[in-house]
């Protein structure tokens, strides 16, 4: 049954293979066939990937039969490409051309041939077994083409018998299943069945002649096959060895490169080291080179040195020779010197001897000199003594015989003084006054100048008048009087107040005529006025009285009288706005509310009298542009006191700078009420300072005295009684057109000094 089954199962496939009703059965088959051709071109269609693949026009152009086309085109490719498969399978041994593939590739199709063809699938399994079996030996046996004939012709064979029974199978199977379906059928033509197997037969032989064409291609591609593999053998081989002479080669060419990189890293020490060596040496040379320039410069110093020193050799050696013979001389004269000092040799022997004795005698006579030195000091130190009594006494008796002086001169004492004349008042000569001085010899032997003011006028007859006025006073100073020389002769007066008398000296004028130059002075020692230079010998004289033990203490104040009010010149604040008064106490005038400043040096008194020339009130005036409308009043106060002596003395210097004495209208006060004022109250006190020497010199003991008449006189109370020593300094112009008040001021001094006031009186400390 099985067997039948097995017959049926082929048969029952064929008429699909090869029906009549497909007049082609070549086509059918191929179509049919196409797996096994497949898997013959299996490798077929590898083949064009290589680039030595055939071009597929080819292919299509193969014959329209099967077998002869497949043939064709197998034989057609081995043999156009025969070496091309060399490189094909060498590229791709292992995918194109495996080992067992043929075989597999053979059995695959021999099965499905088998299950197209045979109808058992045992013998058909048998048959692709023993096709494996024998497709896998050309792998073994590749190089043994003669057994792999024998081998195609046993599959041929093998083959052949699958076929065989197959068809023997298909003969027997036939009959009975035939007739089984003639039998079941129950038809028993025998005509159709005998066409039918006739068909039957021509188709087997059909498929017998279409297995021979199998059986010739499959031999030629096991041939193929089987050059194929033994190609692949030798590719492999080739392969084999080419990879291991690749791997020697590798190894030989990494082996090289480590024995380049050695030779390399070698190599580079080398030059490292070669051009280090070449830099040292480099270096060295420029060494060498300097070394050989400073040998070289060196060689031509030391020739130089030598060519001088050559020259200095023949120079030498003309010296030599000179002092050669000058030794010879001095040689000669050494010897009459040596002769000579062994004879001064002996005289100075006898001399020492002689020095011995004379030192002893100096020596003798130094201690005579030295006692007599000291009997001598002795003697000085006492005479010293002596004349230092001699001088206090003298001092003693000159203070003495100086204030006896000043008394028996009267205690006011007037001088005069001209000043000169300005740059811009004596451009025309008619401008100066006729103004005559007394012989300087006669003043000096009477103690009495004389000044001489000669005033020309016309009468009213037209008569020219002349008219002489002489002066008479203690002293006159000429235009051409310095400051020093006045000084001279009022600075034993100032100096009485270190003595304890009061002092006054005031300066009279009219505007202009030099009454603050006087006083006060130019800004430079040589032009300083009296106020400075006064000050600054009380404390020069102060300090050599140290000595004699005086010690004195000053102290200044500087105050103004502007229109019968005081003013503290020393106070604070620009202008003084304190009320003051004048107070007499004890005798002694005082001023309430004043500053009073200690002075220890002349310095301080300058500075006193710069702040207080900045505080005065001064105006302009027709007569003078620094005209001075009030009075100034320093005053110095002197306390002193002598240990040894046990003396007390208490004085004060007054120095006043007298506002200007002019007539109302000469001033051009008088369009100007406040400078009318202002002059009025200067007239007011002038007046009153008149009024207060007139009663002082009328000689009325106990007598009226108007001081309280002014605050001025008021003021100089003290300096204007009969204690004090006063001295007016009257100042002159000497411009003609000043005439008139040049001869007022002159007629004022001359009353004061007629005047005769009382007795000086030493002031006593209390
Ligand atoms: N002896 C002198 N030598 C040189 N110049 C003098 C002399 N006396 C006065 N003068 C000059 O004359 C001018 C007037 O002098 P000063 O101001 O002293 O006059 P005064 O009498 O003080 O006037 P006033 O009353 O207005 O103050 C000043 O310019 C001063 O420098």
């Amino acid at each position: 049954m099985a067997e039948d089954q097995e017959n049926i199962a082929p048969m029952s496939r064929l008429p699909r293979l090869a029906s009549p009703a497909k007049p082609s059965a070549i086509p059918t088959l191929s179509t049919g066939s196409a797996p096994l051709i497949g898997s013959s071109n299996a490798n077929k269609r590898k083949l064009p990937s290589s680039p030595l693949a055939p071009p597929p026009t080819k292919r299509s152009v193969s014959g329209s039969s099967l077998g002869s086309s497949t043939s064709a085109v197998g034989l057609r490719t081995s043999q156009r490409k025969p070496s091309g498969f060399v490189p094909t399978t060498t590229r791709k041994p292992s995918s194109t051309l495996p080992s067992s593939r043929p075989a597999s590739s053979l059995g695959t199709s021999t099965r499905r041939t088998g299950s197209t063809g045979s109808t058992g699938s045992a013998s058909t399994s048998t048959t692709a077994g023993t096709a494996r079996t024998r497709a896998a030996a050309p792998t073994t046996t590749a190089r043994r083409p003669p057994a792999a004939a024998s081998t195609n012709t046993r599959s041929a064979s093998a083959l052949g018998r699958s076929v065989g029974p197959t068809a023997r199978a298909t003969s027997r199977g036939v009959s009975p299943g035939l007739g089984a379906v003639a039998g079941r059928s129950g038809i028993g033509s025998g005509v159709a069945s005998a066409a039918q197997f006739k068909s039957h037969d021509g188709r087997l032989e059909n498929v017998e002649r279409m297995v021979g064409g199998f059986k010739e291609l499959i031999e030629r591609e096991q041939a193929k096959i089987s050059s194929l593999q033994m190609s692949q053998v030798d590719l492999q081989a080739l392969l084999q060895s080419t990879q291991n002479t690749e791997r020697e080669a590798r190894r030989d060419l990494s082996s090289a490169s480590e024995e380049l990189a050695a030779l390399r890293a070698a190599h580079a020490r080398e030059v490292d080291d070669f051009e280090r060596t070449i830099a040292r040496k480099d270096r060295e040379k420029r060494g060498m080179e300097d070394e050989l320039r400073d040998s070289r410069d060196e060689l031509s110093r030391e020739r130089e040195t030598i060519r001088q020193l050559k020259q200095s050799l023949a120079e030498q050696s003309t010296q030599h020779l000179t002092l050669s013979a000058q030794l010879q001389a001095s040689q000669t004269q050494l010897t009459l010197v040596q002769a000579e000092v062994e004879r001064a040799t002996l005289s100075v022997s006898s001399m020492k001897a002689e020095l011995a004795i004379g030192l002893e005698n100096a020596k003798k006579m130094e201690a005579i000199a030295e006692a007599k030195i000291k009997e001598a000091e002795k003697d000085r130190d006492v005479r010293l003594a002596e004349i230092e009594e001699e001088l206090r006494n003298a001092e003693t008796i000159r203070r003495k015989l100086h204030n006896q002086v000043q008394e028996l001169k009267g205690n006011i004492r007037v001088f005069a003084r001209v000043r000169p004349a300005l740059a811009h008042e004596s451009s025309s000569p008619d401008a100066l006054a006729e103004i005559a001085y007394g012989d300087e010899r006669t003043a000096q032997e009477t103690g009495q100048s004389q000044i001489v003011v000669t005033s020309r006028s016309e009468s009213a007859t037209g008569q020219s008048r002349e008219q002489e006025y002489p002066f008479t006073f203690d002293k006159i100073f000429n235009p051409s009087a310095g400051q020093q020389e006045v000084f001279e002769e009022i600075s034993m007066l100032a100096q009485s107040v270190l003595d304890g008398y009061n002092v006054c000296i005031f300066a009279y004028g009219q505007t202009g005529s030099g009454k603050s130059w006087t006083m006060e002075g130019g800004q430079d020692d040589v032009n300083a006025g009296m106020i400075p230079r006064a000050i600054n010998m009380i404390f020069s004289v102060s300090n050599g009285l140290k000595d004699r033990g005086w010690k004195y203490q000053m102290e200044g104040q500087f105050l103004e009288v502007y229109n019968e009010v005081i003013n503290d010149l020393l106070g604070n604040g620009q202008f003084d706005t304190k009320k003051h008064e004048i107070k007499t106490v004890d005798g002694k005038v005082s001023v309430t509310d004043v500053v009073s400043i200690p002075l220890n040096n002349p310095r301080q008194v300058s500075t006193l009298l710069e702040r207080a020339r900045s505080r005065r009130a001064v105006a302009a005036t027709l007569m003078n542009e620094r005209s001075s409308r009030s009075h100034s009043v320093f005053t110095l106060k002197v306390k002193g006191e002598n240990a040894s002596t046990n003396e007390k003395c208490e004085a004060m210097l007054n120095l006043v700078d007298l506002a200007g004495s002019e007539r109302l209208e000469k001033s051009g006060a008088g369009e100007n009420k406040d400078r009318m004022k202002e002059t009025i109250n200067i007239n007011k006190s002038l007046s009153a300072l008149a009024d207060v020497i007139g009663a002082l010199g009328s000689g009325k003991e106990g007598g009226h005295v108007p001081y309280r008449n002014s605050t001025l006189t008021r003021l100089l109370q003290t300096s204007l009684s009969g204690s004090s020593k006063t001295l007016m300094m009257c100042n002159l112009s000497p411009l003609s057109a000043h005439l008139g008040e040049t001869l007022c001021s002159l007629r004022f001094a001359t009353k004061v000094n007629s005047t005769v006031v009382g007795q000086v009186k030493k002031q006593a400390a209390r």
